[in-house]
């Protein structure tokens, strides 16, 4: 008998490479929005999935709506990708993203205790909740020291996912996901806003300069499609464990920008300025995360690393290519 996934948030980036890889398993797959009717699902639609997804209104923070969609799709498996992903907005609204964050978290999960089905429940965790790492590292051991709104609403969200595998016994776990990428990323994320940055000055479209915030911090960028694939073996491994996904490798901004502008044959610092209005009020110098647990545990790790990762961003800009892992 076909697997059938619910996807809560289907419609972002990590919803809707999630739902073309689901689909190309076999996998039954529902989708949630908060207004499905009004979304035009582009994503979706640019992976050639949209007519292959069952989508559905619902609003994750309302427990009892949850519940009733469960009970409808009758899922194996249930992943939450919803609510507001930009840590630079979070600033702008922290209560909104504080709030909705963990409300939708919590409001999945106890719809699930309430339905007492042994559904396995993923959530899409962030590595920010771990604030700066030093180039040692997170792992799944590090204690949460978030720095921004969004950081304290996944901490608390991740949390609990925990409280409620430890005191309820339900399947649920946390993919703890460090930076990953993809041409699917709106460009209020600094690595498509540099892709494209760059592409339209190399073309003549823009006379420059780029402006960023502080070229200092150090991320681990990975590719989304490859921490997709990890979300599904997280939420299907036999022991229910939060796992940290993250490629291992450091790299700073200011190296991202180096190769960004070099694939587009330009060299930045010809056309980039850091000004001190896009720098956040507070950031993480660095952070980066320790994938052991995902390689030992799931055999997973990530493939592509920079400056593949930068290529094929490039690459999608230049002429758009399949995104898949
Ligand atoms: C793990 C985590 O990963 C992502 O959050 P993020 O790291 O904040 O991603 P970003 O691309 O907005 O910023 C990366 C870094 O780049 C710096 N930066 C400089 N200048 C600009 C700039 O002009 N724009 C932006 N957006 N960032 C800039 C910025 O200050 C930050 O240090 C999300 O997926 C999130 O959902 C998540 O969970």
């Amino acid at each position: 008998m076909s697997r059938t996934a619910l996807v809560f948030g289907i419609s972002g980036q990590d919803g809707s490479l999630l739902a073309e890889q689901l689909v190309g398993e076999g996998t039954i797959v529902h989708g949630t929005s908060r207004n499905a009717d009004a979304n035009p699902f582009r994503n979706l639609v640019s992976l050639g999935v949209r007519d292959r997804v069952r989508l559905h209104t619902c609003c994750p923070e309302d427990s009892c709506a949850v519940r009733r969609l469960i009970e409808a799709t009758m899922p194996d498996e249930i992943y939450n990708l919803s609510a507001q992903s930009s840590v630079g907005q979070s600033f702008a609204q922290p209560r909104e993203t504080i709030d909705s964050i963990l409300a939708s978290t919590v409001g999945i999960l106890d719809a699930i205790r309430e339905t007492r089905a042994p559904i396995r429940f993923c959530n899409a965790g962030s590595g920010d909740c771990f604030g700066d790492t030093g180039l040692a590292g997170a792992d799944e051991t590090t204690p949460y020291r978030p720095r921004s709104p969004y950081a304290v609403a996944k901490a608390a969200a991740q949390w609990a996912v925990t409280t409620y595998r430890e005191n309820f016994g339900l399947l649920a776990v946390n993919a703890i996901l460090f930076n990953h990428e993809s041409p699917l990323r709106p460009d209020r994320f600094v690595t498509q806003k540099i892709v494209q940055g760059a592409a339209r000055i190399a073309s003549g479209e823009s006379p420059g300069p780029l402006q960023l915030g502080n070229l200092d911090v150090c991320r681990d960028w990975g590719w989304a499609p490859e921490y997709v694939e990890a979300l599904r073996l997280v939420a299907r491994a036999d022991e229910p464990e939060d796992v940290v996904v993250a490629t291992g490798r450091p790299a700073t901004l200011r190296e991202f920008a180096a190769a960004a502008f070099d694939a587009f044959g330009l060299d930045w610092q010809a056309h980039v300025v850091s000004t001190a209005a896009l720098m956040r009020p507070s950031d993480a110098a660095v952070s980066v995360g320790r994938p052991a647990r995902a390689r030992d545990k799931l055999g997973w790790f990530a493939r592509t690393k920079m400056p593949e990762l930068v290529h094929r961003l490039a690459e999608a800009v230049r002429r758009p290519v399949p995104t898949g892992p």
